[in-house]
């Protein structure tokens, strides 16, 4: 039976003694070492660290993408510890977002098809107020009916964005969302981020390497082999990157 605490009321998502454990032949890789964390709703975490510190793999257990080695995850109050492959699907589909690097957007479907797929997959009838909301928030009402071909980098990460908020989900899970933008057409993106959050009241978590973009969050998670070293409030971009410069001197020494 688990002794875990009952997650708190204004927890999006909750991860407690996190572990995962890869292992390859002879090799065993703790890529999660345990990993204990709040995301608290209504907030923009950004998780950052070395490469291969394990921000990916917390996002994907986090999201119910991947299974923890231990430890549970508990989403919008649901603990996916025992959920089954479909059960998981269902609520991936319902309760979570994401939006990746590379957009990920269906090319054969026009924007909003793209954007209600979520809705469609999970057999949920659109809310159709919520989208027009959210078309209109992330400036696509002219863009619908064309193909995310047709669109730039900055449009097709907004489609994506809105896909992710079709649902109106629990959480929205970004990987390196900016990784494939110009500085410009990155800043739009993380502004609009940031607005899901203060004006619809939405939780992100963002995985970066990128200190400007992590100064867009309010509070950023820093791991280092698989464990959070630094859990730190909003510092600014200068502050957070020298913090990762300490962290890497460490590491070096
Ligand atoms: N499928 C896998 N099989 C074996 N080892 C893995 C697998 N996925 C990740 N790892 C290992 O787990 C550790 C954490 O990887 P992870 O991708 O979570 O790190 P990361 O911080 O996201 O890295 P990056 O910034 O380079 O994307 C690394 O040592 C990695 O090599």
């Amino acid at each position: 039976m688990s002794t875990c605490p009952a997650p708190t009321v204004d927890a999006a998502v909750r991860v407690e003694h996190l572990t995962r454990v890869y292992e390859t032949g002879q090799n065993r890789v703790n890529a999660l070492a345990g990993i204990d964390a709040d995301f608290t709703r209504g907030t923009f975490t950004a998780v950052m660290g070395p490469s291969g510190s394990g921000k990916s793999t917390l996002l994907q257990n986090a999201a119910g993408l991947d299974r923890p080695t231990s430890g549970r995850v508990v989403v919008g109050g649901v603990d996916l510890s025992p959920l089954s492959e479909t059960r998981l699907t269902e609520l991936r589909r319902t309760r979570i977002g994401f939006v990746f690097q590379a957009f990920n957007l269906i090319g054969a479907l026009t924007v909003e098809e793209n954007i209600v797929l979520p809705l469609r997959l999970a057999g949920v009838r659109p809310d159709r107020a919520w989208l027009n909301r959210v078309i209109e928030r992330v400036g696509l009402t002219d863009r619908l009916r064309h193909r995310p071909a047709a669109l730039s980098g900055g449009q097709q990460q907004r489609v994506a964005i809105a896909r992710a908020l079709a649902t109106r989900p629990e959480v929205i899970f970004c990987d390196e969302p900016t990784g494939a933008l110009d500085t410009g057409t990155a800043a739009e993106v993380l502004t609009l981020l940031r607005a899901v959050v203060d004006e619809h009241g939405m939780t992100v978590v963002m995985v970066t390497h990128d200190p400007v973009a992590a100064s867009y969050a309010d509070r950023v998670l820093v791991l280092a082999d698989g464990r959070i070293v630094a859990d730190l409030p909003q510092l600014g971009a200068a502050r957070i990157a020298e913090h990762l410069a300490s962290l890497d001197r460490r590491v070096a020494r």
